[in-house]
């Protein structure tokens, strides 16, 4: 069959796809109209609720790259009905997600991977300005990094959280791939100066002093900040997503310099409400603990008692007194399930403070092999 041939009908089946679109459109929009009556019944008064049904738009990814056994890429699969759900939500509300910027981060990368091309981007210089946007209504959600798994926790997301009325409602885990950029003319021995986010790095400690040793690490706000005095320094480089190499036009000098292989940051989405119960959740919490003998290992029994595991502790300044600590915990299992909740109540007579940070669905680690 001629070229000329095999394209007429491709163009046939791309109108077909088009129509199959529109009303899958169509249901998404009915179904946008029935969620607005149900919860107009349900709440008379009070912000418009959001739409959004991150479960239901899982449940159909899963569903669907289970499905994708034919000709079409697998991964392709969810790269474009990430998109087709994010076009229909878009016709049934106006997503607005807030990110840590500038672009080109891991952040704003999650935030793509998670929300698609649809939702209405607000880029917040710093993390303060993510949560506040959530907190003022302007972003339904927004997006941080808050742990990684070489350098721990991130501080000021740990103590926001602690500090406001914003929840973690998602949760995602990125494999974190760095690699050393540069201008196309930079050969690997001119370079004298490596740029990058602390974090960043710090990741790539070992493999800057064994092969970089006489450079001089530069910090920059950012890793996009890295990438852009790199396009300025002809003795630069930067410490960088290799996806970063495409959106600034460097060159990748070398690939996966990053200490650990299995080098991951989570990110969280944080809104005004938490996740329902899946059944594979995860429940972060704050808590401190009252000036008596004991009381912290009274805190762990409580958890040990019902069986709940804890998947993270750690203990933070309080930003209240000196010398004053809260602990942030992770544990396995939804603020709803019976379990938790007697471990919540006894724990609660051997503390000054316990709040929920949120609950959530726990995801596995994925690798971003594309810019989404
Ligand atoms: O099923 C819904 O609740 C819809 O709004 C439809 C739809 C979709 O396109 O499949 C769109 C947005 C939601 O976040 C989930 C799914």
């Amino acid at each position: 069959m001629s070229i000329e041939s095999l394209r007429a009908q491709i163009d046939a089946t791309d109108e077909r796809i088009l129509e199959l679109l529109n009303e899958r459109a169509s249901l998404a929009v009915a179904i946008g109209h029935a969620k607005r009556a149900a919860h107009t019944a349900a709440n008379k008064e009070g912000a418009e609720k959001l739409l959004r049904d991150p479960e239901r738009e899982r449940a159909v990814l899963d569903r669907l790259s289970a499905l994708a056994k034919g000709q079409f890429p697998q991964h392709a699969v969810r790269a474009v009905f990430r998109e087709v759900m994010s076009g229909c939500l878009s016709l049934e509300q106006p997503l607005h997600v807030a990110f840590l910027g500038p672009e080109g981060t891991f952040t704003q990368m999650a935030a793509r991977y998670l929300f698609g091309l649809s939702a209405q981007y607000r880029e917040a210089a710093t993390i303060e300005g993510v949560f506040d946007a959530v907190r003022t209504g302007d972003a339904a959600l927004g997006v941080v990094a808050i742990e990684n798994s070489t350098e721990g926790s991130v501080t000021l997301t740990a103590d926001l959280l602690i500090e406001g009325n914003v929840v973690v409602r998602e949760e995602l885990v990125l494999l974190i791939e760095h690699a050393l950029l540069a201008r196309d003319s930079v050969p690997f021995s001119s370079v004298q100066r490596v740029y990058s986010h602390p974090q960043a790095l710090a990741q790539c400690r070992g493999w800057l002093t064994k092969n970089l040793p006489g450079a001089q690490l530069v910090q920059t706000a950012s890793t996009t900040a890295a990438a852009r005095q790199a396009l300025l320094d002809t003795a630069g480089a930067a410490v960088a997503s290799p996806l970063a190499a495409e959106l600034h036009g460097l060159t990748i000098l070398r690939e996966r310099i990053q200490d650990r292989t299995e080098n991951a940051t989570r990110f969280v989405v944080l809104g005004k409400e938490d996740a329902p119960r899946t059944g594979r959740d995860r429940t972060s919490l704050a808590f401190s603990v009252k000036d008596e003998r004991g009381a912290l290992r009274r805190v762990l029994s409580a958890f040990e008692e019902e069986g709940v595991n804890l998947s993270r502790l750690e203990s933070r300044p309080s930003q209240q007194k000196p010398w004053d600590y809260v602990f942030l915990v992770d544990l396995e299992g939804h603020r709803t399930d019976d379990n938790v909740q007697r471990a919540l109540e006894n724990l609660r007579s051997a503390c000054d403070m316990v709040k929920v940070l949120g609950s959530y669905a726990r995801r596995d680690p994925i690798r971003l092999t594309s810019i989404p």
